[in-house]
């Protein structure tokens, strides 16, 4: 067998804007419902979402039969838990709260096997459909896709440095965390948090790395597209779910 292409990765590198969902429903009915609607990249959650490494592995098989990328969301950026998703298979992560150069140079470490990285080396996993791809272990970095969130002033400050790090492909917009860090807990469409977001946004296209953000406003959306977001969420599973819902329930005069 040959080294799955990572086609997500290679969409970012030619410029190709990817519109995405999250998934926060654990559980490969979900995912996979999700990977047929017809967008480009699935978030599979485990940060913000009970979904759990073994989950992860069934989801991911659930997606793969379907022409859509899966990005994992890890709870932390940990060598660990990055370590445990790549060998289930995850190709593309999406690391939390990176703060500065030095720890996404400590992601990348992690998604790289000796000598240019610490991850752990076994043959029999899901990533190397089990010893069948012979090259995986000298190749798999090649369709490896890192993506990581600045979420926090502090964070935006380093958008440069942290873009500059090799092994480093995305940098994501987290809005909620921006606008709790600048003061505006749960009000990411504060007018500072949008500058700050419009001002992140073009920074980050400004140094050849693609940006990516979260948002379920389609007009906001279509604003941070037009900036250069190039991997864009534009809904969330239970977001929908809720409004689908509670819409039916007020169609027989029920609910909220
Ligand atoms: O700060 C944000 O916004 C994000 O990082 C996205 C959220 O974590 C996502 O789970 C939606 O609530």
């Amino acid at each position: 067998m040959t080294l799955p292409v990572n086609a997500f990765k290679r969409a970012l590198r030619d410029g190709r804007s990817q519109i995405g969902i999250w998934n926060t429903i654990p559980g490969p009915v979900v995912a996979e419902l999700l990977a047929g609607a017809g967008f480009d990249w699935v978030l599979l959650d485990t940060e913000h979402a009970l979904t759990d490494i073994p989950d992860i592995f069934a989801m991911l098989q659930a997606v793969a039969a379907y022409p859509v990328s899966a990005v994992v969301r890890p709870q932390t950026n940990d060598t660990v838990l990055i370590k445990r998703l790549l060998d289930h298979g995850a190709q593309t992560l999406l690391l939390p709260y990176v703060q500065s150069a030095a720890e996404a140079e400590a992601a990348v470490r992690a998604m790289r096997y000796a000598p240019r990285g610490v991850r752990g080396v076994s043959g029999m996993t899901r990533a190397s459909r089990y010893g069948a791809i012979p090259d995986y272990v000298q190749r798999a970095e090649e369709e490896l896709c890192l993506l990581v969130q600045v979420e926090t002033a502090e964070a935006l400050a380093q958008i440069e440095a942290i873009a500059a790090v090799d092994g480093v492909d995305g940098l994501f917009i987290g809005p909620s965390d921006l606008a709790a860090s600048m003061g505006h807990p749960g009000n990411a469409r504060h007018p500072e948090v949008v500058a700050a977001i419009d001002d992140a946004i073009r920074r980050i296209v400004a140094t050849g790395k693609a940006a990516g953000i979260l948002t379920l406003d389609p007009a906001y959306a279509r604003h941070c597209l037009e900036l250069g977001t190039s991997f864009t969420a534009v809904g969330v599973d239970m977001a929908l779910l809720r409004a689908a819902a509670s819409d039916l329930a007020k169609a027989f005069g029920r609910g909220a």
